[in-house]
């Protein structure tokens, strides 16, 4: 039996699957690194712990595998999208990779729209200037730290720059380079018009390589660091949304999907590059050759989660917060919650707006709360829904992935608060899955991704919307809708006092 590593690099860990010829998951891994916030609205990481982390979990991994390391053919990689790593001309990173969501550029945006306008930018990159993209993250260096800017060779997007560490060769790929706000996407190759206005050198700009494209083998170093073979052959990948959206069988008109990892995402397949969505929500290249995808993005989903268990439940896991709100009804007996810890994206592209608990009372317990912040983050998304049904799009059957798809009650309150029907696949690791999906056909085993899909993915599960679950969750989501428009003004008063 052959095997293939999808190596999925997220924001709040990396994680490795160990796939078969036949779709089966081996041995999966997974490496945690920590977020390094300065300020409130930053949020940097160290690539070499990214490195260091891959390493691990492939070693680990490696240890454990009882077949021949020679059957191990390739690997791929998915990974977190929009992060500005700065390298030197010796190939030295430079500072902090600055990801995305960070949200400290919105002047950079706001000198974006100043230089190009809003029209041209649309045009050319199909999306609007959000603090989160990679452009303003350039500009922000070059106004706040020109000593480093004067340095920087070349970019890398995260998973980019890793798959240099592995193969020692400098490219950046599509459906990545499409969330730089420097791509033409509809044509899927650096805009040299929008370098030009930006006054931005086009040569910092790498080649580009096709998700599937064979980029090189390991390096010898690599090779004894992680103990596979130094034949072992390396294929570009893809941005995490895109790979998520193939290892869930995203690869044609009509399909949707719902990740919730560190952010949270609605995603629609588009077979073409011409549709007009105003900007409301990214459009992005696909990792399918010549594929698109539109996509609403909330910029802490599992993040909201995560940050309340640190804070108010240390020491808990995620099952039993859980489990505490199951014991909770729809609506957590009136406390409503809103997402937007870090600012927020789709609908509201708002950097300085912060989250709200509304409606506590001295009857609340810990499971209302970690009720409130799961359908908060459900009602986020669904904002999303919202917009794509609007825009005619038939939504009723929706794939689920990232660690939110791990619990069931997660998967319930989605199916209702969507009204649709949620598919749970035998793994809710779409982006690794994905990656090892471009592994698997860049190997030769299937001769498209579609076919590699049929064989590789199977459902296991799905939730249906409740009538009457889906009737009181229609009302809560209008209160929900209420409460940017509320909160917004004073978030800006309260600006001055944030850290
Ligand atoms: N058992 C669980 N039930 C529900 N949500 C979970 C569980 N475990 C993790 N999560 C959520 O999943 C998120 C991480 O998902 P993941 O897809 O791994 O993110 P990323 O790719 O951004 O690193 C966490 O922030 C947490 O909110
Ligand atoms: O910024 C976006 C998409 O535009 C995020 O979706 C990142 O790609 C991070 O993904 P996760 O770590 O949450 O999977």
């Amino acid at each position: 039996m052959k095997y293939v590593l999808g190596i999925d690099l997220g924001t709040s860990a990396v994680k490795v699957l160990l796939v078969n010829q036949n779709g089966e998951i081996h041995k999966e891994t997974s490496k945690s690194y920590p977020l390094i916030q300065e300020k409130t609205g930053y949020s940097e990481q160290d690539p070499e712990q990214w490195v260091i982390q891959t390493i691990a979990a492939i070693s680990e991994l490696v240890d454990h595998f009882d077949g021949d390391i020679n059957d191990i053919e390739g690997l791929s990689f998915s990974g977190q999208m929009h992060g500005l790593v700065l390298l030197d001309d010796e190939h030295q990173v430079l500072r902090n990779a600055i990801l995305w969501n960070d949200t400290r550029t919105t002047d950079q945006c706001r000198h974006i729209y100043d230089a190009i306008g809003e029209k041209k930018l649309l045009e050319i990159t199909k999306n609007p200037a959000l603090e989160g993209f990679t452009l303003p993250k350039i500009l922000w260096v070059k106004e706040n730290e020109p000593h480093k800017y004067e340095q920087a060779a070349t970019f890398l997007l995260p998973k980019d720059y890793v798959r240099y560490r592995f193969t020692g060769r400098l490219h950046m790929e599509c459906s990545d380079a499409a969330g730089t706000l420097l791509l033409d996407v509809a044509s899927q190759s650096w805009s040299e018009e929008l370098c030009d206005i930006m006054d931005i050198d086009p040569k910092i700009c790498l080649p580009l390589v096709k998700s599937h494209e064979l980029v090189g083998t390991i390096t010898e170093e690599l090779a004894v660091d992680t103990g596979l073979t130094k034949e072992t052959r390396v294929f570009a990948g893809g941005a995490d949304n895109a790979c998520g959206a193939i290892g869930s069988g995203i690869l044609s008109e009509g399909k949707t999907l719902a990740s919730i990892g560190t952010s949270g995402v609605v995603l629609s397949y588009e077979e073409n590059s011409d549709l007009d969505f105003e900007g409301k929500v990214h459009y992005f290249n696909h990792a399918k050759e010549n594929a698109y995808y539109t996509m609403g993005v909330t910029l802490s989903a599992g993040h909201s989660l995560s940050w309340f268990k640190e804070v108010f439940a240390e020491g808990k896991d995620f099952e039993e917060l859980l489990a505490e709100a199951n014991q909770v009804p729809i609506g957590s007996n009136g406390l409503l919650f809103t997402p937007y810890l870090a600012g927020e994206r789709t609908p509201y592209a708002d950097a300085v707006i912060r989250s709200s608990f509304i409606g506590m009372s001295d009857s609340h317990k810990l499971g209302d709360f970690v009720r409130a912040v799961l359908e908060g983050i459900t009602f986020s998304l669904n904002e999303s829904i919202h917009i794509f049904r609007e825009n005619g799009k038939k939504i009723d059957t929706i794939f689920s992935v990232g660690g939110g798809a791990k619990s069931e009650l997660w998967m319930q309150i989605q199916a209702d608060i969507f009204d649709a029907d949620i598919i749970k696949l035998e793994t809710e690791q779409g982006p690794g899955m994905g990656a090892a999906m471009l592994a698997g056909v860049g190997c030769g085993w299937y001769e498209s991704l579609e076919a590699c899909a049929d064989r590789f993915l199977e459902k296991n599960q799905v939730f249906k919307p409740n009538k009457e679950s889906v009737k009181k969750y229609r009302r809560l989501y209008e209160i929900y809708r209420k409460v940017y428009g509320s909160t917004a003004a004073l978030n800006q008063e309260l600006k001055e006092f944030r850290k």
